[in-house]
């Protein structure tokens, strides 16, 4: 009776922040170099992308389409899509060269406890290929982005 257990326990409840719609996370430094890759030159492939928007539409887009993937739904449970949303927007504009900073988490230390494997890595691939698909990107546009990201693969796959 009059137990507060989680305070017992040490739990704290993490509240979304009211402007942002995101769960705080721990305290990291911020730096472009967090986003795994120098961006690509020039500005053809922001142009083929559609700019901010469209590189937006396809940064929520991949994330929604694996929210709903039954193959990795699971991995994305828990985790918070709205700071998704934003930080891979962030990553994708950044290395296309579009005009932002990426001031999300390095790729290693934020998949480190995920245990991923690459059928997973696979999976998130074809969903942002349909993402681009949908946004009518031209395939060789498609091909020199995920070139950019093929190298993170080393830094995701845990198993
Ligand atoms: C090259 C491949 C990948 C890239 C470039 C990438 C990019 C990112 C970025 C930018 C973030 C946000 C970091 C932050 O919150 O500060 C993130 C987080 C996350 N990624 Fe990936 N990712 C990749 C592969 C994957 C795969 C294969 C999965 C699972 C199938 C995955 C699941 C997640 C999840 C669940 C989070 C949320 C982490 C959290 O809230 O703690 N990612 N990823």
């Amino acid at each position: 009776q009059g137990i507060d257990w989680d305070k017992q326990f040490g739990v704290e409840e993490k509240v979304r922040d009211p402007k942002t719609g995101e769960i705080p996370v721990d305290p990291y430094t911020q730096s472009n170099a967090n986003a795994g890759a120098s961006p690509v030159s020039g500005a053809s492939l922001v142009r083929q992308f559609g700019g901010k928007s469209g590189i937006r539409r396809i940064a929520e887009r991949t994330v929604e389409l694996s929210e709903a993937d039954p193959r990795i739904s699971a991995i994305f449970v828990s985790h918070d899509m709205v700071r998704l949303k934003r930080t891979l927007f962030e990553q994708f504009c950044y290395l296309l060269n579009a005009g932002c900073d990426y001031t999300g988490r390095d790729m290693k230390t934020t998949h480190a406890q995920m245990g991923l494997r690459k059928a997973d890595l696979n999976a998130l691939v074809e969903n942002l290929q349909q993402a681009m698909r949908e946004q009518k990107i031209p395939f060789a546009a498609q091909n020199r982005f995920l070139a950019k990201l093929a190298p993170m693969s080393k830094d995701v796959i845990t198993r």
